[in-house]
């Protein structure tokens, strides 16, 4: 593990409208996601999960405060080179799979790469399909994938480009929990064996043990941290959110 983080909040304040309708769906929230490692952003539900991870990912912006991935503030940047940025440093992984239906697995795969005009790194492409188990169905398109298959595409996608920091939206949401369990696992290979940083929003305690660190978000701010959760812990924490209180002070 590195000690710098891959990404990092700082009183990041994010208010969706405006006036009596005005939400304030992110309230200062300072967190760091070390590289390396895999962290679980977990609370309630409308407590600023996919909001935080929205904007660290550089898909939303926020209101106040900065967002940095690696040392780039991203506030900072223009349009066009956040886009670059993101292509760059970031890989997704969301519940929905999001695989363009006209393109077959190793197209979808490659295509991150093929937009930013990258040369895949064959060795490294080769050890993720294996990973993945889907080397017979790069040629296939998600139409004939079952839906763990396309989730194992849309992972290796997210690799693919071998990103600073992977962003991942409930990413077994979709999948039976067999399924859920084998790509959780390959996120946690690729986080011990690929060193990759992975960041995942999860309502689910038994995802979150596949972390080293989850992070609870109530009412838009941090409301605590467990190293080394287990869906014991995972639970009794969001029991004690989802009854109103929240654990600050206690990170
Ligand atoms: N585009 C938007 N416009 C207005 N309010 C929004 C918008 N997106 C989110 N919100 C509000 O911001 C708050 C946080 O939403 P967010 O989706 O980040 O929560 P979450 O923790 O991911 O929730 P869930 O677990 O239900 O997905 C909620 O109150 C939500 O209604």
């Amino acid at each position: 593990m590195r000690d710098e983080p891959a990404a990092r909040a700082v009183a990041a304040t994010k208010v969706y409208g405006a006036g009596d309708a005005a939400v304030r769906a992110l309230d200062e929230v300072t967190v760091a996601f070390p590289a390396g490692r895999f962290t679980a952003i977990m609370g309630p539900s409308g407590a600023g999960k996919s909001t935080l991870m929205h904007c660290v990912a550089g898909l939303d912006t926020v209101t106040s405060g900065q967002v940095f991935i690696g040392e780039v503030e991203l506030g900072e940047l223009t349009d066009r080179q956040l886009t670059c940025l993101r292509r760059e440093r970031v890989g997704f992984v969301f519940q929905s799979f999001n695989l363009v239906p006209a393109l077959n697995a190793w197209e979808n795969i490659t295509l991150p790469m093929t937009l930013a005009g990258a040369r895949p790194n064959r060795d490294w492409l080769d050890s993720v399909i294996d990973t993945v188990g889907i080397r017979d169905r790069l040629s296939h398109r998600p139409a004939e994938l079952s839906g763990g298959q396309q989730q194992r595409v849309a992972v290796a996608r997210a690799l693919a480009g071998r990103p600073q920091i992977i962003f991942a939206d409930e990413p077994t949401g979709n999948l039976d929990s067999r399924t859920g369990a084998e790509i959780l696992a390959f996120l946690r290979e690729a986080v011990t064996e690929l060193e990759q940083t992975v960041v995942m929003v999860t309502h689910d305690p038994a995802a979150a043990a596949y972390a080293d660190t989850a992070v609870f978000l109530a009412d838009g701010r941090i409301a605590g941290r467990i190293e080394a959760p287990t869906a014991r812990t995972v639970l009794d924490r969001m029991s004690v959110l989802a009854d109103g209180g929240t654990v600050r002070g206690r990170r």
